[in-house]
């Protein structure tokens, strides 16, 4: 509810008018049944005046009623949709400052459902507080009280009423969310799946699992229908059954009415008035119910999204660290590091020094935790204990404008982004000029396949980069690492989809082009790094061997183990 009323404030005035105006409606709703019983007093005394008098009162008032009730749905749309745009950017915002450390604790599909989703689902919260959550009790006690006013003698027919239809609401509300809940997991348990097949459909055709996946997502949707249906079958009981009670105490009621009549003429009249008041009490608890069991679903959301703007960044940048270029030498001291989601190191005690401009290869089997250790040298995390030095900076108390200027990481997955090309390489400088975008498409051997299109560089790269085969996706994101003319540039095993010969002309060109970087080539190959001014080796995430290709040959038995698998496969 705290965010809800901070997010709320700048709409202070609009709330206002859309409570005023529900009040307004709520009032016209009250008043009529009244007014019409004025009418029917009038009619059985004949009285034509106050036929005309009190009818056109009741004209007035259902026009009063209306515009109130337009006058309150454009505010409340108003209201909540500027609160749901506003906590869409401002998780979006928010989301932009995390780590990977926090965006792996939510996980990014569930974030995205958090944008959209949950903002969509707090947006009909807002407009159900603002239009019937607020009207429903206003009418439920100005009916209650009206009722007992226009025929006081059966007070214990509304009270008996409202019980009865308030117990038995209770237990078919409780039931009812109970299923509610379900629903949402449901969804969101559909929705994945449904992302992941489709994301994945090659994996799926190429290992022919279309079958399972079409069983695993029916068995869902199956549940979500039976959940579904026992709402519907809840609803279909509710009603018949409310309607069962309210209609014995409107029948109740006309009987003990009719014994008196003869005496009190104009009972006729108060009659009317007042089933019109058990109705709207029997609609005010149904409807209120309903909707404080659809509001649920928007609380819960509405708490999903507040975990997200409560979130600490778990990596900060210190706004007070002066803006500096950084040189190329990276420090490790004494650093582990454990992933938060687990308990075991991924490095353990790892200390180094990189001299600028030096080409460092690091080798290892898979999970020895050669990605870990790049992802250091640009800050995606911390490590748990010892320090990281850029350019003999300390990461902690770094300048993040300097280091994002100094260091360019180029991932393992090549991740583009639809848009043209010129763009997604502009993300690692964005005032690249044409020359500059050349430069760097040579070095990383894209020219070629980009100078086939007809319009170059502003050919478009689509969602998930579906036009492009995976060494042209490989060959961008490098152009996209170089392009910003880093002091240290960090591949990680992102050659593995180019043949040798295109690998070996990026390296080529790498140390032409950039010879004043430092290099760090993550490789799966010992061939992509046998040129390495010194190679690390990692094991278990410990470095168990620094040294040239030659001399760990003879110092590590376990790299020159990896290199003689490696030569051995080559030669088969
Ligand atoms: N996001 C993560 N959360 C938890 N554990 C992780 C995460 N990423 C990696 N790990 C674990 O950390 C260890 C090192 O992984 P890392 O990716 O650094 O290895 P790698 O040497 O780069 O492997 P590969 O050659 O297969 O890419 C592995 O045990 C892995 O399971």
């Amino acid at each position: 509810m705290q965010i809800l009323r901070e997010h709320a404030k700048p709409y202070h005035k609009d709330i206002f008018f859309s409570l005023l105006a529900v009040v307004i409606m709520a009032g016209a709703s009250l008043w009529q049944p009244r007014l019409l019983q004025h009418v029917m007093t009038a009619i059985i005394k004949n009285d034509q005046q106050n036929v005309l008098f009190y009818g056109t009162e009741l004209i007035i008032l259902a026009i009063i009623g209306l515009i109130a009730g337009v006058i309150n749905t454009v505010f409340a749309a108003k209201i909540s949709q500027g609160i749901a745009a506003d906590l869409r950017a401002n998780q979006y915002q928010k989301i932009q400052s995390f780590s990977f450390g926090n965006i792996e604790k939510f996980s990014a599909g569930n974030l995205v459902v958090r944008m959209t989703n949950d903002v969509n689902q707090v947006q009909q919260l807002i407009m159900m507080i603002l239009q019937s959550l607020t009207r429903i009790p206003i009418l439920f006690i100005g009916a209650f009280i009206l009722a007992l006013i226009t025929l006081p003698r059966l007070w214990w027919i509304v009270v008996l009423m409202v019980i009865l239809i308030a117990l038995s609401s209770q237990i078919v509300f409780k039931q009812m969310s109970k299923y509610f809940s379900q629903i949402q997991k449901l969804i969101d348990k559909t929705n994945t799946i449904a992302k992941e097949s489709l994301q994945g459909v090659r994996v799926i055709k190429s290992f022919n699992q279309e079958g399972n996946e079409i069983k695993h997502f029916t068995d869902n949707s199956n549940d979500l229908t039976r959940v579904t249906t026992m709402i519907g079958y809840l609803f279909s009981t509710m009603i018949p059954m409310f309607m069962l009670i309210s209609y014995v105490a409107i029948g109740t009621a006309i009987y003990f009415v009719g014994q008196s009549v003869v005496a009190h003429p104009t009972d006729l009249a108060a009659i009317t008035s007042f089933i019109s008041y058990l109705m709207q009490i029997f609609f005010a608890i149904m409807i209120g119910g309903l909707m404080s069991t659809f509001a649920s679903r928007g609380f819960i959301s509405l708490r999903r999204i507040g975990a997200v703007l409560a979130t600490v960044p778990d990596l900060t940048y210190r706004a007070d660290a002066p803006e500096q270029p950084l040189s190329g030498e990276v420090s490790f001291k004494n650093v582990s590091f454990t992933y938060p989601n687990d308990d075991r190191p991924s490095l353990k005690n790892i200390s180094f020094d990189i001299h600028a401009g030096e080409m460092i290869g690091i080798v290892g089997a898979t999970g020895s935790g050669k990605t870990t250790l790049a992802q250091l040298i640009p800050r995606l995390y911390d490590p748990t204990q010892g320090d990281v030095l850029v350019g003999g900076v300390n990461l902690k108390s770094v300048n993040e404008k300097s280091l994002r200027s100094a260091v360019s990481y180029v991932l393992q997955r090549a991740i583009l982004f639809s848009g043209r090309i010129a763009d997604n390489l502009r993300q690692g400088s964005k005032d690249a000029d044409e020359l500059a975008l050349k430069k760097a498409a040579d070095i990383a051997q894209a020219a070629e396949f980009i100078n086939r299109y007809d319009d170059g560089f502003d050919h478009y790269v689509e969602e998930r980069s579906a036009n492009l085969s995976g060494g042209q996706k490989q060959r961008l994101s490098i152009a996209r690492g170089v392009i910003g003319n880093p002091k240290i540039l960090i591949l990680d095993d992102s050659t593995s989809a180019l043949d040798a010969r295109s690998e070996k002309l990026v390296q080529e060109a790498l140390n032409q082009e950039l010879s004043n970087t430092t290099t760090i080539v993550i490789a799966e190959k010992i061939s992509s790094v046998i040129h390495a001014d010194r190679i690390f080796v990692l094991d278990q995430g410990e470095l168990v061997g620094i040294g040239s290709h030659q001399e760990l040959l003879t110092t590590s038995p376990i790299y020159s183990e990896i290199y003689q698998t490696q030569k051995a496969k080559g030669a088969s």
